[in-house]
């Protein structure tokens, strides 16, 4: 039985998508009202686990999951060890620096030392500014970091910034990008390790209907 970490939200319906495609079909996770968080898949081979976006690479890193999808940020956030395997294409963003439209700041090196960021992805945040040797104070927040400056509590934020709309909606601008983002399948290093053919085909399988990035 071959498990698959999949997350809810803004990846779940392109990761079902294309888990269909290449013969496992977890549609049952897409039903409206579905509350069930391990679903098998309509064959009986394998099943999937639902779980929130940054949970995924741990279900694949501690063995859980054998495979998974998540975006590229969450895998540069946490650091976990896993295989990544595909980038599918979809769930394309960046992750940017971005301050009120009416300040001054245009680039990333334009704020002042030691000025507050707020982020969800303070990993890469902290990584970025280290590495502009610009010593800065990061507010961790959960989500909705753009009223960090709105509201005064910071200076700038560090986001995903997809059609910009949020940012626009909200007064403010991206100044800088740190990374660009899209989904990719991880995998359990020893599982494909000691696998015998049932995953990799599943992997070939993906592979085949898989957009690679830029098309
Ligand atoms: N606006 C967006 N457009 C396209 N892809 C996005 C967008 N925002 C995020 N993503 C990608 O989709 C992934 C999942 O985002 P989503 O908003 O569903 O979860 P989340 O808010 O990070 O998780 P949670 O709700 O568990 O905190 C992100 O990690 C990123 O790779
Ligand atoms: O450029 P856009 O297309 O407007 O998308 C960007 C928004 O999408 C993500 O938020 P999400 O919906 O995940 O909510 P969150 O703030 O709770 O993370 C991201 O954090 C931005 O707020």
């Amino acid at each position: 039985m071959i498990t698959v970490a999949l997350a809810k939200g803004a990846l779940l319906k392109d990761s079902v998508a294309r888990f269909a495609a290449a013969g496992l079909d977890f549609a049952g996770l897409l039903e409206p009202g579905n509350r069930q968080l391990m679903v098998p898949s309509a064959c009986g081979q394998a099943r999937a686990l639902l779980v929130r976006n940054a949970d995924v690479p741990v279900y694949v890193a501690y063995g859980q999951a054998q495979l998974g999808v998540v975006g590229y940020d969450v895998i540069r956030e946490h650091q976990l060890p896993v295989a990544q395997l595909l980038d599918l294409g979809f769930g394309g963003c960046r992750m940017s620096v971005a301050v009120k439209a009416s300040s001054g700041y245009r680039r990333a090196s334009d704020l002042p030392a030691h000025c507050r960021v707020a982020s969800k992805f303070t990993g890469c945040a902290q990584a970025f500014f280290d590495a502009l040797d610009l010593p800065v104070e990061l507010i961790h927040l959960a989500g909705s970091v753009e009223l960090g400056p709105i509201t005064g509590m910071s200076e700038a934020i560090v986001d995903l910034v997809a059609t910009g709309r949020t940012l626009e909606e909200n007064g403010l601008i991206a100044i800088e990008d740190l990374f660009h983002s899209t989904a990719r399948l991880v995998g359990h290093p020893l599982a494909l390790r000691l696998d015998d053919g049932p995953l990799q085909a599943i992997v070939d399988r993906i592979a085949l209907v898989a957009t690679p990035r830029g098309s």
